[in-house]
């Protein structure tokens, strides 16, 4: 089987639990985070700098290698793990997510979606056997089934609509699935902000045994309190046996209020994102360094943190770099952000290993400057 899911430890005082995904390219101890490269790498990071830090599996788009450079030229290549020197575990997001948020001139049929490249132009199409063919070429280990992730907000009977449509979808992928025991198909659970349309998406799909559960159709600018909500009864309508993965989630709060609610898997460009514009995640909140009153703080990012960046440079220094566009500053603030994410999981999964992870939200919501919603 492609992957495995291990349950290591079930938290007594909430969803939360431990465990571990066994893959053809390695194992992800969950709950995980997982860096975000969409093309073929985690901006700015070489492999040896994301294995330094430890990120057990990064995220890489079906879009974006399909526009640029094309899946032939990677699977002539070898594949992902080889093209961009990564031999640990890959996900790839299916498409349909990306076509939505980048495209322009898309139209969305029961057969796929017709879109132009947001880089030439060119007419393209999308639809579940074709993601399929192209995280079969990409040869990534879990791949994501074909989706529409609906509009926030969206008519209730348009969400129905596409929820349904989705698993017609999920069905085709399934169908068009070449390599199962090289490469794990992971459904995606849609349905909005509404409880029957989330509740029938679940039963839809895992009545089709997938061996891992996506909940897509979230962080679409809807309030936190509302993902919350979602999350607390859509996780329960998952098997437990199985990986759960929030897609596009995301800050340091979401991700310990999703691990509570018993999801194991999160990407988010965030980290990376904000980095590049020099703003950071440390214990004691955020931090824009670009700020005049670092110009000379010579201690260093986060006082709390280990990592390289933290270990050998000052803010002063990073607040040079970025002010005087060097590339190097965005490499040290990315480092640490990632960092800083992968070390919140890596707590995360011992608080609940020792029973207290509840207590554990209320110190880190404290020390990161935000109130117990
Ligand atoms: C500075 O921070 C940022 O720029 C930034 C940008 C986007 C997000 C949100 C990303 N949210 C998100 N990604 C997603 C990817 C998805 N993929 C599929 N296939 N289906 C989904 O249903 C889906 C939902 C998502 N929601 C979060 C942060
Ligand atoms: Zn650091």
């Amino acid at each position: 089987m492609a992957v495995k899911y291990e349950l290591i430890k079930q938290c007594k005082q909430s969803g939360a639990r431990v465990g571990r995904v066994h893959t053809p390219h390695g194992v992800i101890e969950t709950p995980a985070f997982m860096p975000v490269g969409t093309q073929a790498t985690v901006k700015t990071m070489s492999p040896e700098e994301l294995k330094a830090m430890d990120a057990h599996i990064i995220l890489s788009n079906t879009y974006h290698l399909f526009l640029r450079p094309g899946h032939d030229i990677v699977k002539r290549a070898g594949g992902l793990h080889s093209f961009m020197n990564w031999d640990r575990p890959i996900l790839t997001d299916s498409g349909g997510f990306q076509v939505f948020s980048l495209s322009e001139m898309r139209k969305i049929t029961e057969e796929g979606v017709n879109f132009r490249s947001h880089l030439n132009g060119d007419k393209l199409f999308l639809s579940p056997e074709v993601a399929m063919e192209i995280q079969n070429a990409l040869g990534s280990d879990i791949m994501m089934a074909f989706d529409e992730c609906p509009p926030y907000p969206a008519e209730y009977q348009y969400v129905k609509q596409s929820t349904e449509r989705t698993s017609r979808w999920a069905e085709r992928c399934l169908k068009s699935h070449a390599r199962p025991h090289d490469q794990a198909l992971f459904a995606i659970v849609q349905g909005g902000m509404h409880k029957d349309l989330r509740i029938q998406s679940a039963k839809d799909l895992t009545s089709m045994d997938f061996p891992g559960y996506a909940i897509g159709g979230l962080s679409v600018g809807e309030p936190k309190h509302l993902m919350y909500e979602v999350l607390d009864y859509t996780v329960p309508e998952l098997p437990a046996t199985k990986p759960r993965y929030l897609m596009g989630v995301g800050s340091p709060d979401a991700l310990v209020e999703g691990a509570i609610r018993g999801v194991d898997m999160f990407d988010c460009v965030l980290p990376t994102r904000i980095a590049r514009n020099g703003t950071t995640m440390t214990s004691q909140g955020r931090l824009v360094i670009r700020n005049a009153k670092y110009a000379e703080d010579f201690g260093p990012l986060d006082p709390n943190c280990t990592c390289y960046t933290c270990s050998n440079y000052s803010r002063a220094y990073i607040r040079h770099l970025l002010k005087a566009d060097e590339t190097f500053g965005i490499r040290l603030t990315t480092y640490h952000n990632l960092h800083f994410l992968l070390q919140l999981m890596r707590d995360v999964r011992q608080a609940i290993m020792d029973d207290r992870l509840l207590d554990f939200r209320d110190s880190f919501f404290e020390s990161y400057g935000l109130h117990n919603n």
